[in-house]
Order: C-alpha cells, then structure tokens, then sequence
C-alpha cells in the first residue's frame, strides 16, 4: 500500500534515500519513524522514503502509522509504503532500521529465543543481499541484537559485513547520563566513555578513558567520594542493567531513549562523529582488542566518510580486559549456539 506516492524529483532536491524500518508499529518503531520523517536520521537536507516491514497481524497498525506520518506533512518525507514481504521492504534500500523481533514470552529458553530471532534475521539479511542498495547499512536494535546482526550479516556474503551494526549506543547514552549525574557536569563536558561487548548485562561501560571537563573521570569521581568500588558496584551494574530498570519503574521498555539512540547510532555514522570525540557502536570486529574476526561487538568507535572505525590502541586495565572478556566469551556462546542449530548463512 502506498499511503503517499513518491514525489517528482526536482533538480535543486536530492534523491531520497530509502530507508527499511522493520517492526515499524511496534513501539519502538513509532517514536522511530517521525523523526526519521523530520529529518533526525540523515539530516536536515536529505529526503527519505520510508518502508515499513511489519508481521500480517501488525500491518493494519502499521498503514495507521503511514497515514500519520502524511498528516505530519513532512517537507523530507518522500513517501511511505507499507510491507509485510522482506524483499519488496528491503528493494533498494540504503538504511536498515532493524527493530522487530521475536520478545521473550514466559517460560522460553534463550535458545528458542536465538532459534526465532535467527528465523527473522535470516530472511530479512538475505532480503538485504538479492535487493538492498550498493551503500546499504543497518542497524539491529531488536534484541538479541548484536548476534541478530551478526546472523543477518551471515545471510548477505555479498554486502560487506561491517555493514551490519548493533545498537548500544542507549548503553552508551546511559554510561554519559550516569557519568554526569554522578559528577554534576553536563553530558557535553564528558569525552571518552567506552561501552564494550554484548547489548546485555555483560556489557562493559567503561570510564578508565574518560574525562570529564577535560580531567580524568575517576579523579573527578574521587573528588566526589566516589571510589573504584563505586564504579564497579553502582556505575556499571546501574547501566548495564537499566533496561530492566526502565521496565520495573515505567512499568514497559526503553522506547523513545531506544529510538532516540538509533536515530544518533545511523546519523552519525553517516555524517560523522564530532571532531575529537568517539561513541558506542557494535561493529564487526577486525580482531581489535582480541576480539574474534567478526563477533559483533560493541567498541569505542569514530565515524568519518560514512565508516565507524574501532579506536586504536586504547590501554586495557586488569580489571578492563577482564569485562570485556567476559562479555565477549557470552557473544561466542550466542554464536556457538546458532551455529549448532545450522543457523548461519554461507557466511560465517
Ligand atoms: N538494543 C537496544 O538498545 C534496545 C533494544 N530493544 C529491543 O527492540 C525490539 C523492539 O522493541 P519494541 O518496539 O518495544 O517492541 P514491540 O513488541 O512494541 O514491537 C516489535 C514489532 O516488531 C514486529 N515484528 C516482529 N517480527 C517481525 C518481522 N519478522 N518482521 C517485521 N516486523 C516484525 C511486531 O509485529 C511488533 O510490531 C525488542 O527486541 C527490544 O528488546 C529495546 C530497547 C533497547
Ligand atoms: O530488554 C529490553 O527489551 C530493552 C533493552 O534492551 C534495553 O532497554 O536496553
């Protein structure tokens, strides 16, 4: 269904660039798909066409959400149509906002939940390989989301794997938000915050790079009576597990934060990180840090000509090396697992 048609391209405007969101009426979606309308994606000066991938049951909901994005009458909407076919969704795509997934119901394994996501991820990165555009990237946020992208990438041999990326920068927005909280600075005084490993409890924020106003953090932090203990003890395990915070108090997940952090992940990206600065990507590793060739994992990372590449030759504490170890040992197991369930594409 086209709920707006594609507009005449006019010289002095761009070809829009047509961007896939997949579980577009789901939550996350929602938030996600107005701002990419306004223009928070790809900037003030780039018109998209949004193609929204949602489940049969779900795709009422979804035309909904098309016919609110016309009445928004966003001057960079290009047009929206609505999918429940992969390949069609996928046709000439240059972004992949990869949101739906399978959730965990009560009771089930964290096999069967790898088992279902790799179900959806498979048919979605081969959709990727036979139609996407030359220059197509993506982003998965739906959970497992880091092993989700490496199963998609695995199904796409023919679009280069560092194409393929994870959400943590929300880990990532955590760690500064804590950071500043805990210092009273503002969050654009502090550089340096690293988040590594798996988007999930093992994940390891990192302050030993940190600066806040320009100082070390953990000096900063000890101005404030606030110890290695208190990193270890309150910092880390606060934004490691504030997903489930955020469900405790608000009562349902991370949303607006989550698309919020998504928006920020592809527009940088794509445009940039500022100078001087890095954030938090899971990306297909190059073996930096020790990480296995290809696990998708999260690294401090700068963007520049449209690539994110891993910040080098950080020093790595005991303490450091240790967490992301053991953050890293988890992502081999997901990838063991979907391996042994013959999950994988011809890429491995
Ligand atoms: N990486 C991160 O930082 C974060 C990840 N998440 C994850 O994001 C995902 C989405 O969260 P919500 O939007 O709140 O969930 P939701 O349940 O509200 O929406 C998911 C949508 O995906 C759709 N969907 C499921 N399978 C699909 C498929 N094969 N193709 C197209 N659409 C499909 C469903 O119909 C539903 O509308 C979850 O997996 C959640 O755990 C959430 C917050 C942060
Ligand atoms: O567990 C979830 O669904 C939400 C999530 O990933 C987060 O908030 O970091």
């Amino acid at each position: 269904m086209t709920a707006t048609g594609p507009r005449t391209p006019s010289p002095a405007r761009p070809r829009p660039v047509t961007v896939t969101v997949t579980g577009a009426a789901g939550q996350i979606g929602y938030a996600i798909v107005f701002r990419a309308a306004a223009g928070d994606l790809l900037g003030p000066g780039m018109p998209v066409r949004l193609h929204l991938l949602e489940l049969p049951q779900a795709r009422r909901a979804a035309e909904g959400t098309a016919l609110e994005l016309q009445d928004g009458a966003f001057p960079l909407l290009d047009g929206v149509e609505v999918f429940e076919d992969a390949d069609a969704a996928f046709d000439g795509a240059s972004v992949g906002l990869l949101i739906g997934a399978r959730p965990r119901s009560r009771g089930m394994e964290r096999a069967e939940l790898l088992e279902a996501n790799a179900g959806i991820f498979s048919v979605q990165g081969r959709a990727v390989n036979r139609g996407a555009a030359e220059d197509f990237r993506a982003v998965v946020v739906g959970n497992p989301a880091n092993t989700n992208a490496y199963i998609a990438a695995s199904h796409a041999p023919d679009v280069p794997r560092e194409r393929f990326t994870a959400l943590t920068r929300l880990d990532h927005h955590r760690a500064l938000a804590q950071l500043a909280a805990a210092t009273g600075a503002r969050v654009d005084e502090i550089e340096g915050v690293a988040v590594w490993g798996n988007h999930s409890a093992s994940q390891y924020p990192d302050l030993t790079h940190a600066t806040v106003g320009g100082r070390p953090a953990l000096e900063v932090l000890a101005g404030t009576g606030r110890d290695l203990a208190w990193v270890d003890d309150t910092f880390i395990p606060r934004v490691a597990r504030r997903g489930a915070e955020i469900i405790d108090v608000r009562g349902g997940s991370s949303v607006a934060s989550a698309a919020h952090a998504a928006l920020c992940h592809v527009h940088d990206w794509v445009l940039g990180t500022a100078a001087g600065t890095w954030t938090s990507m899971a990306v297909a590793s190059d073996g930096s840090y020790g990480v296995p060739e290809g696990l998708v994992s999260s690294f401090p990372v700068v963007c520049r000509d449209g690539r994110a590449v891993v910040v080098p030759d950080l020093e790595l504490d005991e303490f450091s090396r240790t967490r992301i170890d053991r953050s890293v040992r988890e992502l081999e197991e997901e990838r063991a697992a979907v391996q042994q369930m013959g999950l994988l594409g011809p890429r491995r």
